[in-house]
């Protein structure tokens, strides 16, 4: 299995060190050479598997030889074990044809578990077998950062350093990130939004020397092995609900488009998905890209669903890619005109193979709080309101087959969002009932790339 940069001129690399890679030295994002396919029996036979055995079925043919079939079995029994739902990412039924895809059942409370912490397996595994060491820096508007620190805190030989943008996270977020005790973690508020984060940290990719140095990896959606985890969850809803035999469309809460990637890559795997659906709420960039062909930055709002508070959708640039034909000067020359210019066109070309394979809805911070209201009183289910984002979406999307709406994270970690809309606060779960009262320890830094280096460098263990 090769995997390859969308802007072309990365050497081409095997899934281990794809994900030990992070960031393409190019600066693009690696991508799978072919992507390969299941047949219809092979998706069929998913339905009512445990989740770990589909997991192992679907990651496994992106492995190459990286890890034997033993290996990988292992790896994600453990990855999968600290869930607290015997079903992982359960359905829940929410009308005659809407259904509640719940991915906030892992340790910390958001999808980003079910990918952060089998890669957590993975790249322990990995650098068990090299005796490397490893500086693992991440950029997140909220949940990605304490998936991360939970699934790599108090590894002898990985630092973890989380860049969140000041005042723009809500305080369980905040909590989750700065809690940690264990000396190899380090939360860093940045000044500026996630945008600054995410870009900060593709600065800190881009010095190579940098990078060499320190032994930088990354474990935002940026590292193809977090896409692919979260493919797995696409075949086990759809065959739940009758794929391959009909097809099932998906709504997806989209920031960085990493989760939404996944689900089309379930599809170019042979799972019949009808409509892809891309919900964005007030931050509306990928809505307005496909219903204008072009992509154009303004600023970043900050809304009460922060976790998608984002301009630059990273993984974007993979699905250009392929639009592109696998022309990776056309991404470059795209993502030239979105840093310098603030936008480029797509093409007509792009633009209709684009809108082919994709949807898109937004809603409205008002939209947000009475989806969550309509959902509890329609079913009980409280919404956090990233997923009420997407059910505000989905609701006026749905068609013929079954709709999934996906429900990224837990009501408990947006209280305020949820008390404003039904006037309740959702307990946190029993393991992080005594979040508040935990030492917060943080680092505020200024958007200075240098001072971020000369930090990293001054504390990470080596
Ligand atoms: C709760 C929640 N919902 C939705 C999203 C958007 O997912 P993606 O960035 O993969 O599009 C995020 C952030 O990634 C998130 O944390
Ligand atoms: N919404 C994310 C942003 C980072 O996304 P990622 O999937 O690229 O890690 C977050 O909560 O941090």
């Amino acid at each position: 299995m090769r995997y390859i940069s969308t802007r072309g001129q990365a050497p081409v690399l095997g899934f281990e060190e794809a994900m030990l890679t992070g960031l393409a030295r190019d600066g693009g994002l690696y991508v799978p050479e072919t992507v390969p396919v299941m047949a219809p029996e092979e998706i069929a036979a998913l339905a009512g598997l445990p989740y770990e055995e589909a997991a192992r079925r679907v990651v496994l043919p992106f492995l190459g030889d990286a890890f034997t079939e033993g290996e990988l079995e292992g790896l994600i029994e453990a990855a999968y074990a600290e869930f607290a739902h015997a079903a992982r990412a359960p359905l829940r039924q929410m009308g005659p044809n809407l259904f509640l895809l719940e991915l906030f059942h892992g340790p910390t409370l958001a999808f980003k578990d079910f990918a952060m912490q089998l890669i957590g397996q993975l790249m322990q595994a990995s650098l068990a077998r090299s005796g490397k060491r490893i500086t693992i820096v991440g950029a997140t508007s909220g949940d990605t950062g304490s998936a991360a620190i939970e699934a790599f805190k108090g590894l002898a030989n990985v630092d973890v350093f989380i860049l969140f943008p000041q005042g723009r996270v809500s305080e369980v977020q905040r909590r989750q990130m700065t809690t940690a005790a264990e000396e190899n973690v380090h939360a860093i508020a940045l000044e500026g939004d996630f945008d600054t984060c995410q870009g900060r940290l593709k600065d800190l990719f881009n010095d190579h020397s940098f990078r060499d140095e320190v032994g930088l990896a990354g474990v935002n959606s940026i590292n193809w092995a977090r896409v692919l985890a979260q493919v797995v969850y696409y075949f086990t809803s759809a065959t739940a609900l009758g794929a391959p035999h009909r097809a099932v469309d998906f709504t997806v809460p989209t920031g960085n488009f990493g989760d939404i990637f996944a689900g089309h890559i379930a599809r170019r795997m042979g799972l019949p998905v009808g409509k892809l659906v891309i919900a964005t709420n007030q931050n509306d960039i990928l809505h307005r890209t496909m219903a204008t062909g072009e992509q154009r930055k303004e600023g970043v709002s900050p809304s009460m669903s922060p976790s998608m508070d984002i301009q630059v959708s990273s993984n974007f640039e993979r699905v250009l890619f392929e639009a592109y034909g696998n022309d990776g000067a056309a991404v470059s020359a795209a993502m030239e005109g979105l840093a310098s210019e603030g936008g480029y066109a797509l093409g007509q070309g792009a633009w209709g193979w684009l809108a082919e394979r994709f949807a898109s809805g937004r809603a409205s911070e008002e939209e947000t709080l009475q989806a969550i209201f309509r959902a509890q009183v329609a079913t009980g289910e409280i919404l956090c309101p990233h997923s009420a984002v997407g059910y505000h979406v989905a609701e006026t999307q749905q068609g013929a087959n079954p709709m999934v709406t996906l429900a990224t994270a837990h009501p408990a970690k947006f209280p305020d969002a949820v008390e404003k809309a039904i006037g309740l606060r959702p307990p946190l779960p029993p393991q992080m009932a005594d979040l508040y009262d935990r030492p917060e320890r943080v680092t505020e830094m200024a958007d200075d790339l240098s001072a971020l280096k000369t930090f990293i460098r001054e504390t990470r263990r080596t």
